[in-house]
């Protein structure tokens, strides 16, 4: 019987919203007692993709389902504003919901589940306000590593208190001492959300409300941020990471591209993957393809259209692909190489002829390849990745670089040489980093065992949840 039920309120893009399913499914399998409804927010970005997923998640059999719901909540009119004036206008919808199951669970059972608490995403913290309004507390789900989560918080603090202008530092030849950093941060590697108009007032709005929260639960491990993990003080940071949708069904959706994998050798093939919005002006294609040829390895390209310019807008598969390639290059890579759109990474990852990752560096990619001992070539593009590139390179020394301070949509032009440089590197023989990269994905599955850090963080914040309740006895698993 649960007796307890948390909300889920994540960022309406598939990559969020699949973390945050993640999430709970994780909590709900380790708590017998509690329950979990996600509101998915109306948002122009919930396209087919999400749909699927979540029919998908509706009709699963697995032993959680039956205390996993969704509810879309309903869509308005316009949708003129800024994300983040979004995020505050879906206030009144999620009261409005939460109302209803509150109550419904009321009317339908004596002993329905109490509201015990919400578990927001770090672009939703205006739901902060919610919570408070039903007396229960509000824990943050953060999407990417504890180090940014540091660095976003050092950032506010230092412009609040010093006016410190991201802009003006990436430009400069200063360094930052950021206490979730061993090593200096240098401003040409400021990443692009905190130099973007639109992304840093909200970033810093955010920032400003993490404090407010009873917890801050981060897709991390200790074994792989334990430096960064223990300069977080207040509130209490959960890294119960690494939190990754590993269903591999890319082996039957994809066949074609599962079964050209197969025929290759062991750690041949270069898999290159740019995240949901990744793609590429025309002229970096072709250098891309230059490398691929000269470099002699084969490869795995997945190729996308770009986003329109909206928040957390994917981009999307070309209709055929030659579209974007120089001319006669899909002849002249036969048997070496293949070119495809949206890919079954996971899947991919997973397999054994691949040999090495060229990543824009998302979170969910890191975590990933780490998972499957996949060594990294960086290359960021949007977002916080530049950071991610910069932790990866020279704080973990987990990837090799081919850039850390690539912006999307800035002139610079990667070339062939640089890319090929990389890919050799990436690929060599008795690589370091393999070896450095499989210790870890070792670290990251015994984080997740009984005993492991993260499966004892995970246990620490179910106690924490179910404290609300009048008599705290959650019986785990
Ligand atoms: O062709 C593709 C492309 C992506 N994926 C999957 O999609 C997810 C992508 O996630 P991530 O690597 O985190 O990249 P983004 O989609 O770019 O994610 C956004 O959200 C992340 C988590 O907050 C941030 O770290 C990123 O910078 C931000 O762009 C991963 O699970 C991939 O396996 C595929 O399966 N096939």
């Amino acid at each position: 019987m649960e007796k307890a039920q948390l909300v889920f309120v994540p960022a309406p893009g598939i990559g969020h919203i699949v973390s945050a399913v993640e999430v709970a499914k994780v909590l709900l399998t380790r708590c017998h007692q509690l329950s979990i409804t996600v509101l998915i927010l109306n948002h122009s970005s919930i396209n087919s993709k999400v749909h699927s997923y979540i029919e998908s998640q509706r009709a699963s059999s697995s032993i959680v389902s039956t205390r996993l719901r969704f509810i879309n909540l309903p869509k308005d009119e316009t949708e003129l504003f800024s994300f983040s004036s979004f995020v505050k206008s879906q206030k009144s919808h999620v009261k409005e919901a939460v109302l209803k199951i509150t109550q419904s669970d009321f009317v339908s059972s004596v002993d329905s589940p109490q509201l015990v608490g919400f578990v927001v995403d770090t672009f939703c913290l205006s739901m902060i306000d919610v919570a408070n309004e039903f007396g229960v507390p509000c824990y943050i789900f953060f999407t990417s590593g504890a180090a940014f989560l540091g660095f976003m918080l050092y950032v506010q603090k230092i412009h609040d208190e010093e006016k410190f202008d991201p802009t003006e530092f990436k430009d400069s030849d200063a360094e930052l001492k950021v206490p979730s950093l061993v090593n200096p941060f240098p401003g040409r590697v400021m990443p692009s959300a905190m130099l973007s108009k639109e992304w840093f007032p909200f970033m810093l709005d955010n920032t400003r409300r993490f404090r407010e929260a009873k917890g801050i639960i981060v897709n991390t491990f200790l074994e792989l941020e334990s430096y960064a993990i223990e300069s977080l003080k207040m509130p209490p940071v959960y890294p119960m990471g690494p939190i990754l949708d590993l269903g591999l069904d890319g082996r039957n959706s994809h066949k074609e591209i599962m079964q050209w994998l197969d025929d290759q050798p062991p750690l041949s093939v270069v898999f290159l993957c740019f995240g949901s919005k990744g793609s590429f002006s025309e002229n970096q294609v072709k250098e891309i393809a230059c490398a691929l040829e000269h470099s002699g390895h084969r490869f795995l390209w997945s190729i996308r259209r770009p986003a329109p310019p909206s928040f957390l807008a994917s981009s999307s598969d070309y209709e055929d692909p030659q579209e974007a390639l120089p001319k006669g290059f899909l002849d002249r890579i036969i048997g070496i190489g293949k070119v495809i759109g949206w890919a079954p990474q996971v899947a991919v990852l997973a397999h054994p002829a691949v040999g090495g990752f060229i990543s824009h560096c998302g979170w969910n990619s890191i975590l990933e390849s780490i998972w499957f001992g996949v060594p990294i070539a960086t290359w960021p593009m949007n977002a916080e990745q530049q950071f991610n590139a910069f932790e990866m390179v020279i704080e973990m020394e987990l990837a090799v670089e081919i850039k850390i301070d690539y912006r999307k949509n800035s002139e610079i032009i990667v070339n062939c040489d640089e890319i090929e440089r990389g890919i050799r590197c990436l690929m060599e023989h008795g690589n370091e980093k393999r070896k450095k990269v499989k210790e870890m994905g070792e670290k990251s599955r015994r984080a997740l065992m009984e005993g492991g850090s993260s499966y004892s963080s995970l246990g620490t914040l179910i106690k924490d949840v179910m404290d609300k309740l009048s008599q705290n006895n959650c019986n785990e698993v």
